[in-house]
């Protein structure tokens, strides 16, 4: 199960991380970043393709060491969505986010699967198989999970926007929305500029890095 975080500390500081360095292959991507995000925060990760932005992500996330620096999780350990969505082509789109919940350690019953469905617009298509939902379709079952993470902290999410159409993007910048008013604090990657009213991010640019 989910670990109920305590952070309605409003501006609570959720996540540190000093002197990243990271290497892929032979390439240092980036070296002496430091990056801090608070309670209510949205954090906005840019940089063209191949910066780092999603091994950035990864580090935050814990999913690899930076080769120099340290990442401190001060309000529990984050929940990561990579732009991979991770789901299952032979299940129904129910039963995989239904997998997906129970990976993440939330509840997965019929009714809190049916709940973060219905939020994500996909309700009609519970039933049916995934492999024969669109791209934007996909992403948002992958987003579905965030219904269900009201009680981690801090959010990572790389390319959330990517394939959803505008529908998605409202209903993906009401689960950011609602997740900041309750103290929690979202680190994302977008291509596309983070306009939305109300969103209001601070802006980490990879490319100004040195490396
Ligand atoms: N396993 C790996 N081994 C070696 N190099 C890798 C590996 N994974 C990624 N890279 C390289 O690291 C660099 C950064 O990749 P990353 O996916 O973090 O960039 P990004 O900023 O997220 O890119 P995009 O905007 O295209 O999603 C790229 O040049 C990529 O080729």
């Amino acid at each position: 199960m989910i670990v109920r975080a305590a952070f309605t500390d409003a501006a609570a500081l959720h996540l540190r991380a000093r002197a990243l360095a990271c290497r892929r292959g032979a390439r240092l991507l980036f070296r002496d970043l430091h990056v801090e995000l608070h309670g209510g925060e949205l954090l906005w990760v840019r940089g063209h393709n191949g910066s780092g932005k999603t091994s950035l992500l990864r580090l935050l996330a814990g999913l690899a060491p930076p080769a120099e620096g340290s990442v401190e999780c001060l309000a529990g350990q984050p929940l990561y969505l990579g732009h991979h969505n991770a789901l299952k082509d032979e299940l129904s789109v129910a039963e995989s986010l239904a997998f997906l919940l129970r990976l993440q350690g939330s509840a997965a019953d019929p009714a809190s699967v049916a709940w973060a469905l219905d939020r994500m617009g996909l309700k009609p298509l519970a039933p049916a198989p995934v492999r024969l939902l669109s791209q934007g379709q996909r992403r948002r079952v992958a987003l579905a999970r965030l219904v269900a993470a009201s009680a981690v902290a801090t959010w990572l999410l790389d390319e959330p926007f990517d394939a959803l159409d505008l529908e998605g993007c409202a209903r993906l910048h009401e689960l950011i929305v609602a997740h900041r008013r309750r103290g929690g604090s979202v680190l994302l990657t977008s291509h596309q500029f983070v306009q939305w009213p109300g969103l209001a991010p601070r802006e980490l640019d990879l490319d100004g890095l040195p490396h």
